[in-house]
């Protein structure tokens, strides 16, 4: 009988730290019109022009500090361990396939692996717990645009977001649990940031996200699909299972690119707002990235980390992400056999 393809997608990492793979990886992220939004032309100059040639060898130095030698970028590692557990946990009905929306494995390679074997429906997961369009919007159009040139389209079906996914916040709160939450003076929930630009155009009514105070406290049929709405949900259910009150934590966003105004409070921000209030030690959940990567082992640990110590802080405790934890796989497994919610 033919198999079900299931076809996991994270964002993709360089080929290896060195400057000239880490140009590349840059080059097709940002080159994607989901991720810099602005008219081609001035997306060529503004990416090719300025922000690569800058940002690759700055960029690298960091890749370089995170690279393991035995498994190379943590990312890919980690989505190489999720796609090992979930195809185990499938079993033979199923052909399980990993992609990287830039870079490698391409998602080009793994849709042909699965139309080789005549899969009978391919489910794409992104990997991302909140949609945007920069991420899993992307994923969507990508795998979309490929199979459409299929002679034979066997049916095709996503996954849009899991922000409130009651197996993959469990897995954060587990988690945190051995940090003990409660010993410490504040929590952090950092999201990946996002331009403002693009949260407000995934509101079709134009007049409420970023517009409206408190536009994000709730979801309802307006926000359903907004970044923000959706991080504040996935930051609102992990602390309710940690019985964390209001007042001790903070939702904010990391990894600001350029100068236009992106989703706030950023991340450095609050940190550097908590070490005036004299706080000392922060718990950091970064829910946003179901693997450790660049933005999690670096930014938070190493640059928030510093950021916090230089103005009196003492410690900075990332909360791992899902990685290849058995109940994350459970989400996942779920997702994948469709009784997802
Ligand atoms: C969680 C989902 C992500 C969204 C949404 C997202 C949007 C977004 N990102 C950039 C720019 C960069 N992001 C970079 C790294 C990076 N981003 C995500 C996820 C999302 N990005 C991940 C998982 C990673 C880490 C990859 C790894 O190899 O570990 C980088 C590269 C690193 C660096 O140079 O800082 C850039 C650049 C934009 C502009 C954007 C939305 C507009
Ligand atoms: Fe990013
Ligand atoms: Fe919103």
């Amino acid at each position: 009988m033919a198999k079900k393809g299931i076809l996991l997608v994270n964002l993709g990492t360089p080929d290896s730290p060195s400057t000239a793979d880490v140009r590349k990886y840059l080059n097709e992220f940002l080159m994607d019109g989901r991720v810099i939004d602005i008219n081609p032309v001035s997306r060529a100059l503004l990416v090719r022009g300025l922000i690569v040639p800058f940002r690759a060898p700055k960029s690298a130095k960091l890749y370089k500090e995170i690279w393991s030698e035995e498994t190379g970028s943590p990312l890919l590692h980690y989505s190489i361990l999720q796609h090992k557990a979930l195809a185990e946990r499938l079993g033979d009905e199923y052909q399980v396939e990993l992609a990287m929306r830039y870079q490698s494995p391409s998602i080009e390679s793994a849709l042909e692996r699965l139309k080789k074997n005549l899969v009978s429906e391919i489910k794409v997961i992104p990997l991302f717990p909140q949609y945007a369009s920069a991420s899993t919007g992307s994923v969507h159009d990508k795998v979309m645009k490929l199979v459409s040139e299929w002679q034979t389209i066997p049916n095709v079906t996503f996954i849009n977001s899991f922000h409130d996914d009651d197996l993959m916040i469990a897995t954060f709160a587990q988690n945190a649990r051995k940090y003990q939450p409660e010993t410490y003076d504040h929590i952090l929930f950092s999201f990946h940031g996002l331009p403002q630009r693009q949260i407000m155009k995934c509101d079709h009514t134009h007049n409420y996200c970023l517009k409206v105070d408190g536009c994000c406290d709730t979801l309802n049929d307006t926000n359903k699909f907004c970044y923000s709405a959706q991080s504040y949900d996935t930051a609102r259910l992990i602390a309710e299972q940690l019985n964390l009150p209001k007042e001790k934590y903070t939702v904010c966003f990391q990894s600001r690119l350029g100068n236009d105004p992106w989703v706030q409070p950023y991340t450095s921000k609050v940190v550097e707002q908590l070490a005036k209030e004299g706080k000392k030690r922060l718990l950091v959940f970064c829910p946003a990235f179901v693997a450790d990567c660049l933005e999690t082992v670096y930014e938070v640990t190493v640059e928030y980390g510093d950021e916090f110590k230089a103005l009196g802080g003492e410690h900075v405790q990332l909360v791992e992400s899902l990685n290849d934890s058995p109940m994350f796989i459970d989400a996942l497994e779920r997702m994948a056999r469709g009784k997802f919610n």
